[in-house]
């Protein structure tokens, strides 16, 4: 296989880009989607400087797919980096109202800065940001606890722009803002679509589901590969896992191995599995 670019188109980042920041402009408090399984390669670095000096409430969706013992970790790992991260199953709506109440919480502060300035207090503007794909409408669904954006399993899917009501004091644009991707580090772009936190066009499942096996073994999963598929990854690349794995059962569909491997990993089938831990201190 050759090398793996994961393609992305600078006019249309640009363009993502722009919208995002008009959607920040609007706001008090921003609320910004990871993905537990990949907070680290789902955080984009230049949010903090679009942001700029706005609260921000850190939202970890999907902590479904992560073994408990680690939402724990990364929570002492958030902290210690003074942000509180707040853990979410926006499909069957876990966590949501800590977040709405973290949300809330900057009224008295944005009322106070309004009364300074001669204004009448009024209710906190929200936006939900994430890359694609994170799950930003279904936590905006939850917090407004209908159905006004649709959530689907692909990503890039989600525009427009309306307020919508969460509660006295809490308003929400009901479109979520897009995330660009983050594709300058290659390694954070095959966590993203490992996830499927990228759009299917920009990368090639092969060379994808090759990078997860490794990824898996590095992250000391290999055992789940093994008991799954009956073929132990630990003697082998991930390369050759997928060749050695199609000429086994799948007549040599590559392409239908790899979306076997990484579909059984999205939907959850193999269990709950990280692939990312918080970086230990090195002090
Ligand atoms: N297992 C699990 N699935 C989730 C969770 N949150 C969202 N999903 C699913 O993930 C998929 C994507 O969710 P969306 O809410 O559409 O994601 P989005 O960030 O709005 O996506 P774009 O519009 O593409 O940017 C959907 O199939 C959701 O049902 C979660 O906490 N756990």
């Amino acid at each position: 296989m050759s090398s793996p670019p994961i393609q992305w188109y600078p006019g249309h980042i640009a363009k993502a880009e722009r919208q995002l920041k008009e959607q920040l402009k609007r706001v008090d408090v921003v609320l910004e989607v990871l993905d537990a399984r990949i907070p680290l390669a789902s955080q984009h670095p230049d949010v903090a400087r679009w942001i700029s000096h706005k609260p921000k409430v850190l939202v970890l969706n999907r902590v479904d797919a992560i073994p408990a013992s680690l939402r724990r970790e990364w929570t002492i790992w958030f902290e210690s980096q003074g942000q509180m991260p707040y853990f979410t199953n926006a499909k069957q709506g876990k966590g949501i109202q800590a977040v709405a109440k973290a949300a809330r919480g900057v009224k008295a502060e944005i009322d106070r800065r309004r009364r300074d300035r001669g204004m009448r207090p009024r209710s906190v503007r929200a936006v939900v940001i994430g890359m694609p794909n994170v799950g930003k409408s279904a936590l905006i669904n939850r917090l407004v606890g209908r159905k006004t954006v649709k959530s689907e399993r692909r990503a890039g899917v989600t525009r427009q722009l309306h307020w919508v009501r969460i509660s006295d004091s809490l308003d929400l644009l009901d479109a979520p803002g897009v995330i660009p991707w983050r594709l300058d580090n290659q390694t954070d772009a095959l966590k993203l679509a490992i996830c499927e936190d990228i759009g299917a066009a920009a990368y090639d499942n092969q060379i994808v589901a090759a990078a997860f096996i490794d990824l898996l073994v590095q992250v000391g999963f290999a055992e789940v590969l093994k008991s799954r598929y009956q073929l132990d990854p630990l003697s082998r690349t991930g390369e050759e896992y997928l060749y050695d794995l199609a000429h086994m059962s799948y007549r040599g569909d590559l392409e239908r191995v790899a979306m076997l491997l990484l579909n059984d990993f999205r939907k959850g089938s193999m269990g709950a599995i990280p692939l990312e831990f918080p970086p230990q201190e090195s002090n």
